[in-house]
């Protein structure tokens, strides 16, 4: 038997304060490092909330990790708090559309969350209640409870379609309520998400529109340094920092990678027995945080783009000494195969090549124009920025069974 006095660590050896480092933590103002302006610009597009008029409907965009999502809330938070100051009763909600994607998951999620944080009698059950009963109750506690919601629709190009922000952006015009005012603050990282939107939703929604940049290398630094104190005096490395943040700074400027890479190199300091967090460990947690990346990313994304991504993977793993990357046409052939195999009709070159775009966006592929001489003009070729094999692996475990 062994002694069971030594048979568990007492104490975490590496971290003192992990919550810093997970994914869902909303840091402290202090720890909001390089997005002043952009925290500013949204304050003042909001403020007119704080004297209880309407607040300006915004739309954000940027690719993924930017800080989008915590800006919104943060600048949310402190509206709520100083319109509170001035007496005037301001919620926010956060709602995440890659996981309510449709109308009746989005206002009920919307509605319960309003309801939490008024702490009526309202009943706003899971499931089992009408869409158009949702809103009534949305509307009454609204009206009832509150003088301003700004509402965070996150991932908002994930939604079904647009009929809450048809609602959203109509409620007051219409006379759904008539005490309280509705802010919309959309998120997206598709750059072409807004040319999808019906025309009247995106002339009310879409007042003003903010684009975040991705983070340089010292941003990135100062971003994990802000948060240094997660892990227990003198454990971390000095040269952890600078090298994740250089890793993570050449791929995709991304704050969510920064901090996922910090936060796996202590796990594996911690599940190596390593006193310390070592500069070796880094490869490894950017390794973990990549695919964790771009689970996230084609998480809640349409079968067509998972299927252009999957004909370009087929192609990458047939034939992996092209470096050059592949023609859109080929790429489109491919795909059509996998579409005929799932039993679903194509979408036309034009749509797989803004699909093509959006995955260029987000840093999946990458596009290079070439020049096929005067017998052919130009054309583009696309190669996948990550791993083939990993993309296959989370494109299989991520996948819809059919029929589903
Ligand atoms: N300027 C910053 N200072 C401190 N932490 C940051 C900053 N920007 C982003 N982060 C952190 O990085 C992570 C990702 O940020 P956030 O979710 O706001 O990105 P996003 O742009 O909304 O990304 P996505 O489009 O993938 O949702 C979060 O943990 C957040 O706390």
């Amino acid at each position: 038997m062994p002694d069971t006095d030594d048979l568990f660590i007492r104490e975490d050896p590496v971290f003192t304060n992990k919550e810093l480092l997970e994914i869902n933590h909303l840091p402290d103002e202090g720890r909001i490092v390089g997005r002043d302006e952009e925290i500013r610009q949204l304050a003042n597009a909001v403020n007119p909330a704080i004297f209880g008029q309407s607040p300006s409907n915004i739309l954000i965009y940027g690719k993924t990790g930017t800080g989008k999502s915590l800006c919104a809330k943060h600048v949310s938070q402190r509206l709520v708090e100083t319109a509170g100051e001035e007496d005037i009763d301001a919620v926010y909600a956060y709602v995440d559309c890659a996981q309510d994607s449709t109308e009746t998951q989005a206002v009920q999620t919307l509605a319960s969350s309003v309801n939490d944080r008024a702490r009526t009698d309202a009943k706003i059950p899971d499931k089992g209640i009408s869409t158009a009963t949702y809103y009534k109750r949305l509307w009454r506690i609204l009206d009832a409870r509150h003088d301003i919601v700004l509402v965070i629709l996150d991932e908002i190009d994930k939604l079904e379609d647009d009929d809450i922000l048809m609602q959203l952006s109509r409620a007051g015009e219409a006379g759904k309520i008539t005490d309280c005012k509705v802010g919309v603050i959309g998120i997206s990282n598709k750059i072409k998400y807004k040319d999808r939107m019906d025309e009247r939703v995106k002339s009310s929604l879409c007042e003003r529109e903010f684009v975040f940049p991705p983070y340089d290398a010292d941003q990135l630094s100062s971003i994990m340094r802000a948060r240094a104190d997660a892990f227990r005096d003198g454990v971390l490395d000095d040269a952890v920092i600078p090298r994740a943040a250089a890793l993570a700074a050449r791929e995709h400027g991304d704050a969510r990678k920064a901090i996922d890479i910090l936060r796996y190199a202590g796990e594996i300091a911690q599940s190596s027995g390593s006193e310390a967090v070592e500069e070796r460990f880094v490869v490894d947690a950017r390794e973990r945080a990549e695919t964790d990346r771009f689970r996230e990313l084609i998480r809640g994304s349409t079968p067509h783009s998972r299927y252009v991504l999957h004909a370009l993977v087929v192609l990458a793993l047939d034939d992996d000494t092209d470096d050059d990357g592949f023609r859109t046409t080929r790429i489109y052939d491919v795909y059509e195969q996998i579409c005929r195999q799932e039993g679903l009709d194509a979408l036309s070159l034009r749509r797989v090549r803004d699909l093509l775009k959006e995955h260029a966006f987000l840093d999946i592929v990458e596009q290079s124009r070439h020049s096929g001489g005067s017998a052919e003009g130009t054309y583009t070729n696309h190669t996948l920025l990550e791993d083939p094999t990993v993309i296959r692996e989370v494109l299989t475990e991520t996948a819809t069974p059919k029929g589903a």
